[in-house]
């Protein structure tokens, strides 16, 4: 089942034709899809358009699932300076209608794996980019949403942290979530990604898992990197 369907998508902004032009693609129940491309090329657009927080010039972006929720997981965390971490979940299972019980021993779970139980309490003022960030990423898994929109994830996450998201994504590849993850990372990308979707100059380029992107750059066997290399020079 398709979880996001995008048809035909094309944004302009005042002063820039086709930051994205006429791009389509599909993210299937338990697929993570990586976005990639160089700077510039269109990615942040396209998930700003699928989240509906700039205007689509043309074309259409479906959430289907059950839910039709999704979890944004932001490249630059975003949390409320007067709310502690442990509030920030409640917060979340509140608006989400979580049981105590679930959520509770969610998040403590969470908070072992990412070690923040010390900081539970703590209002995130004092926390490093990697703690913010960990935090989005609790809120976001505790959602359980049918989609996950994540973008630019690794950068300042710890080994031990990246691990666990690659496993939390894993998990919930497995439970049926659609994943599309924006990254400029692509040794990581290459390893956990099923697809990808290749952006240049707000094109769709090349789509497709590893094989078929060394079949579209004419690179049998080549990494990702290649063929990003390839398809883009
Ligand atoms: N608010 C804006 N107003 C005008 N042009 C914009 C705006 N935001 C982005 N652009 C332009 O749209 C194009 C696509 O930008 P976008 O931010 O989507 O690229 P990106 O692939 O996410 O790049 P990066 O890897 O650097 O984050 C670029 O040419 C950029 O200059």
């Amino acid at each position: 089942m398709s979880i996001l369907e995008v048809e035909k998508l094309s944004v302009c902004y005042e002063g820039k034709e086709n930051a994205v032009n006429d791009l389509s693609f599909s993210l299937e129940s338990g697929e993570l899809m990586g976005l990639i491309g160089p700077n510039g090329a269109g990615k942040s657009t396209t998930i700003r358009a699928i989240l509906g927080l700039i205007n689509k010039t043309r074309g259409e972006v479906r959430v289907n699932g059950e839910n039709h929720r999704y979890g944004y997981i932001p490249e630059h965390p975003v949390l409320y300076k007067d709310l502690t971490l442990w509030e920030h979940l409640e917060l979340l299972a509140t608006t989400y209608e979580i049981p105590k019980e679930t959520y509770e021993k969610e998040a403590g779970s969470f908070l072992s794996r990412f070690d923040l139980s010390d900081a539970k309490h703590h209002l995130p003022v004092g926390f490093s980019k990697g703690m913010k960030q960990k935090v989005m990423l609790m809120i976001a898994f505790l959602m359980k949403p049918d989609l996950y929109i994540v973008d630019e994830p690794f950068i300042g996450l710890d080994p031990k942290a990246t691990k666990e998201l690659i496993k939390l994504l894993n998990e919930e590849k497995e439970r049926g979530a659609g994943i599309l993850m924006c990254t400029h990372v692509l040794d990581t990308a290459e390893k956990i990604c099923d697809t990808f979707l290749l952006l240049d100059h707000g094109q769709g380029v090349a789509q497709g898992d590893l094989k078929s992107l060394q079949e579209q750059a004419g690179i049998r066997g080549g990494g990702l990197l290649d063929c990003f290399d390839q398809l883009t020079s």
